[in-house]
């Protein structure tokens, strides 16, 4: 791969990125269609379904609301699908925002007043509300209940305002950032981690169903080998093999069709992109593995630190590429292994003597 073209063109921010976790524009728009309607539908996350089923089928038994549902989990792993189930579930309807949505506990205020009595309120990033409205959320996730401040200054008065029973589903990609008082007023808290391979094929082989688009298995498992453990990036990578096929083949996608497209959309056999291999390649060949300090490693790569931080980092730590230390980012065996690369011989610091280029998208 050329550096240059690295530097040039690689994405900067998350949302660019075809492997990127976050909802874009297109998955906004397509991914109503493809969300599971029921626990029975939702793939994976065994416990969660296992202990949300109980919660909810004893809610339903006691004709009560169900318990406010804390869910965490890195961003595409099905935390809006899983608070639109539990409404459905409950047969209630739901609405839908944000913590950052929520700047001022008036804003609160006004969402909880116009609930109907069962309705879920999804609230997304709950960690990023604002202190007042947190504390008002308080008050009303426990006595259903909220004072409104009517007035400024001295002549200030709280008029207490009673809400119907609701359920509160909060979702969170940080939920160490939750001050206590908040995550201990949830009644269940689920953490959803990174899907499997198997799982993920599933999803899309799913996914491919509802688009009326044909696979097969050794097809489906190519694409969700690249998907990062994250159902959000499986139906993006199926999206992408789909236009391929279209394209380039008879519109049917095999092993073979699924590793061409993901070669032109640079994503290799192990959900890898650009970004990514640009900043192990910087690391192995021009640092001989590390250690190396993040600044340092972002000028190489052409980068912004936060870039190399926060885009590309946290996927090459979670799959062992590279680590952090107190030196500085080092290179482990298997990152040498991932690029056909041999480690150098001598103390880390030198210079790789690298060995042919493996073919990472697995031709
Ligand atoms: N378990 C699953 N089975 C099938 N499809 C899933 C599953 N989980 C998520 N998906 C699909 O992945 C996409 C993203 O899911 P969702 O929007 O629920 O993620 P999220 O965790 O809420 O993401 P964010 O944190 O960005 O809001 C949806 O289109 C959904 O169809």
């Amino acid at each position: 791969m050329n550096r240059d073209d690295t530097t040039d063109e690689a994405p900067d921010t998350e949302a660019d990125r075809l492997v990127g976790a976050s909802a874009d524009r297109e998955d906004q728009a397509v991914e109503a269609a493809l969300r599971p309607k029921d626990l029975d539908e939702f793939i994976g996350q065994e416990k969660v379904r296992e202990q949300l089923d109980l919660v909810l089928r004893a809610a339903r038994a006691r004709g009560a609301t169900a318990d406010h549902v804390l869910l965490s989990g890195a961003p595409g792993l099905g935390k809006t699908t899983l608070s639109m189930i539990i409404a459905a579930e409950m047969e209630a309807p739901i609405r839908i925002t944000s913590g950052p949505a929520i700047q001022h506990a008036g804003d609160l205020a006004s969402i909880l007043s116009s609930l109907q009595e069962g309705e879920v309120l999804f609230l997304d990033e709950i960690h990023r509300m604002s202190r007042p409205a947190e504390e008002m959320l308080y008050m009303a996730m426990e006595d259903f209940r909220v004072d409104v401040i009517v007035g400024k200054g001295p002549g200030a008065t709280a008029i207490p305002l009673e809400l119907p029973p609701f359920t509160l589903v909060g979702a969170t990609t940080r939920a160490g950032l939750l001050p206590p008082p908040l995550r201990d007023r949830f009644g269940f808290t689920a953490h959803m981690e990174f899907y499997e391979p198997a799982e993920l094929e599933r999803v899309v082989h799913r996914s491919a169903g509802l688009l009326d688009v044909e696979i097969d298995t050794a097809g489906a498992a190519e694409i969700a080998g690249r998907s990062r453990g994250t159902p959000r990036i499986a139906n993006r990578l199926l999206r992408r093999v789909r236009d391929y096929a279209q394209v380039k083949a008879d519109g049917v996608i095999d092993r073979e069709i699924a590793r061409a497209a993901l070669r032109v959309y640079e994503v290799d056999a192990r959900g890898l992109d650009r970004l990514d291999r640009g900043v192990l390649e910087a690391l192995l060949k021009l640092f001989g593995g590390g250690p190396v300090g993040l600044s340092t490693l972002a000028v190489a790569v052409g980068e912004e630190r936060e870039t190399v931080e926060e885009v590309a980092e946290p996927f090459l730590v979670r799959e062992g590429l590279l680590a952090r230390t107190p030196r500085g980012r080092v290179a482990t065996p298997a990152a040498w292994a991932h690029l056909g690369l041999t480690a150098p011989e001598r103390a880390p610091g030198g210079f790789a003597g690298g060995i042919g280029q493996q073919d990472l998208f697995g031709a």
